[in-house]
């Protein structure tokens, strides 16, 4: 899968949004990605490129060293988009019959009733299962034409903590057979644990792409924390290292490059009440990295989906 410059403008001239700004992205058969940024980032629209769903105004997609269109015609990509309810008055098992019969080369239907996890409701109807389960079900039902490639648009939305966990250990079986995945997230911890390599997104842009280690080390900031006391916090960005300030209540956090300097400064200027230092939390890695945007691309792989 490989995004070359790819720009995705909606809306007319004076009004427009950049909403896919330039992305450049070339992702490994069998990788797992995740693409994270905030609401507005750009993700979905990166995704609908990735489908065929919109065209690119500028640059190019290729999905298998093909168009997003025919990958998905040949049933090479199977999607799990934001909205979308399955239809309601047939059982599961009826549902993914159907649609693996409308794919060239489908997955048998056990196997996807398996690998999704809803083997156990598959005679239930549709209608009469949790949110959870259901979105189980849209799971199976991506995987129905045996793509492989898998997008998942935020796929745990409004799940609570065990559906998520079942949701990801699904998915996790599906990468294992040497697939692809590609989904987007709101939630870095999310990202960390189930992706290979996380692609943050911010404004259209590529701003970090790598493991959540490398993310974490790119950033590479400290986290400086203190009772302000009433102290305003102008001028809390000028301090030595500071790149970000964030101000909760009575308390200030700073994103520092170097923490000595800015520790020794902060004493000298008497901000020591309930000072913490602590090493970057990858919360903080995409603070840092999203409030300093740096475009980056990431073209020079060479076996790609
Ligand atoms: N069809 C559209 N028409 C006009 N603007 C759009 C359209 N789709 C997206 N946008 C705008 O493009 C930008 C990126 O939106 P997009 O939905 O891709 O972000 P996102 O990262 O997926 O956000 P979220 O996490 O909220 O789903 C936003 O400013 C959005 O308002």
């Amino acid at each position: 899968m490989v995004f070359t410059g790819a720009v995705k403008t909606f809306g007319r001239a004076g009004q427009s949004v950049r909403a896919v700004d330039g992305i450049g992205l070339t992702v490994q058969r069998g990788e797992t990605v995740a693409l994270l940024g905030r609401n507005g980032a750009g993700k979905s629209t990166a995704i609908s490129l990735l489908l065929g769903l919109n065209e690119p105004d500028d640059g190019s997609v290729r999905v298998l060293d093909r168009s997003p269109e025919q990958a998905v015609r040949a049933g090479l990509v199977g999607a799990m988009l934001q909205d979308g309810r399955p239809i309601q008055r047939v059982t599961v098992r009826e549902l993914i019959a159907f649609v693996a019969s409308t794919y060239p080369h489908p997955m048998p239907i056990t196997e996807a009733l398996d690998l999704a996890g809803v083997a156990e409701y598959a005679n239930r109807r549709i209608d009469k299962l949790s949110g959870g389960q259901i979105q189980r079900v849209r799971f199976a039902v991506a995987l129905a034409g045996n793509p492989e490639l898998i997008v998942l648009d935020e796929p745990t939305a409004a799940l609570d903590v065990d559906g998520r966990r079942a949701f990801w250990d699904s998915m996790r079986a599906y990468a294992r057979r040497g697939n692809t995945v590609i989904f987007s997230t709101h939630y870095l911890e999310e990202a960390d644990e189930n992706a290979d390599r996380i692609v943050v997104i911010d404004r259209g842009r590529i701003v970090a792409d790598g493991s959540g280690e490398s993310i974490k080390g790119a950033a590479g900031r400290h986290l400086v924390s203190f009772d302000l006391a009433g102290l305003p916090t102008e001028g809390l960005d000028l301090l030595p290292g500071v790149a970000v300030v964030e101000v909760t209540g009575d308390r200030a956090l700073l994103h520092t490059d170097d923490s000595d300097a800015t520790v020794v400064e902060l004493a000298r200027l008497g901000l020591i009440r309930g000072l913490q230092v602590s090493p970057a939390t990858l919360e903080a890695a995409f603070l840092s990295l999203t409030s300093t945007a740096a475009p980056e691309s990431r073209t020079d792989r060479k076996e790609t989906v």
